[in-house]
């Protein structure tokens, strides 16, 4: 079976131009593969980088060096009969906003509120901007602000007065409502009582028994056990499915699109 995404030889140096241009040399050499049904945990002490790695996975930061491949399913594309590969590293703009789109969900455990927008149009507008019929997106979002426990008074205010968790909770509820083949996690059990953390740990082995490829940092263990399939040590950068693999990825390399 081919990886959904595989990351090679990332490698990420932050530069302070305020600050002296002091440089930060942050990912070193990072290799990961992640492949579909399956939750990569990323490991490290803080500072080890976990954070900015995820985020480059979802294209918030250029790599200074390496590649970032993601499948490119045929059925999302409208001349193509195979998958192909697409390099996050040398996309543009505009590909990596259809990624976020179609392709990749991100659940943090900040929710950036959109004022006046209610937290049920929250959790739909993902859906709707995927076409998804509005009755069927408002039944899914209802269904997931249920499961989270966000109480029904507060579906049709618009989140800026909740709660942190009840925010979070909408956060998760968004980041979930579309079934995106790959799921980045950023600690989004963070700040949940134990209740709705099991709430988070159902949905995140629902979405893997969907086919969901997930990658994520949770610092309580007990969350990481029930979820982990693998661990990727940030300090070693190595994922073993990635150097027990060197030939297929460099095939799959070579077939860039
Ligand atoms: N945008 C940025 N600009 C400059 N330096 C950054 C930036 N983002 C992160 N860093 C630095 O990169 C290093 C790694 O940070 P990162 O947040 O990725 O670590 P982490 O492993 O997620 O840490 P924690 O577990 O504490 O959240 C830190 O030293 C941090 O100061």
């Amino acid at each position: 079976m081919e990886p959904f995404m595989v990351a090679k030889n990332i490698n990420k140096t932050f530069v302070l131009h305020n600050q002296g241009a002091a440089s930060l040399a942050v990912l070193q050499q990072q290799n990961l593969a992640i492949y579909a049904g399956e939750c990569v945990v990323l490991n490290g002490s803080s500072g080890s980088g976990k954070s900015s790695l995820l985020r480059t996975l979802y294209g918030n930061y250029q790599v200074d060096q390496g590649e970032l491949l993601i499948r490119q399913p045929a059925h999302q594309q409208s001349d193509q009969t195979e998958s192909t590969w697409l390099d996050m590293a040398t996309a543009s703009p505009r590909q990596i906003i259809k990624l976020r789109q179609q392709t990749i969900g991100w659940v943090s455990q900040f929710l950036r509120v959109i004022p006046r927008l209610s937290a049920l149009d929250i959790v739909m507008q993902p859906q709707l901007e995927n076409g998804i019929p509005r009755e069927q997106a408002k039944e899914k979002a209802q269904h997931l602000l249920h499961t989270l426990n966000v109480p029904e008074h507060l579906w049709q205010l618009a989140p800026a007065t909740f709660s942190g968790g009840e925010q979070q909770r909408v956060n998760i509820a968004r980041g979930f409502a579309v079934d995106y083949p790959l799921l980045l996690l950023d600690e989004p059990t963070a700040s949940l009582d134990q209740h709705n953390a099991e709430q988070v740990i159902m949905l995140i082995n629902q979405a893997k028994a969907r086919g969901a490829a997930i990658v994520g940092i949770f610092h309580d263990t007990w969350v990481r056990d029930q979820v982990a399939d693998r661990l990727h040590h940030m300090s070693s950068g190595t994922d073993l499915a990635v150097s027990q693999n060197q030939t297929e990825f460099q095939s799959i390399s070579d077939r860039v699109g």
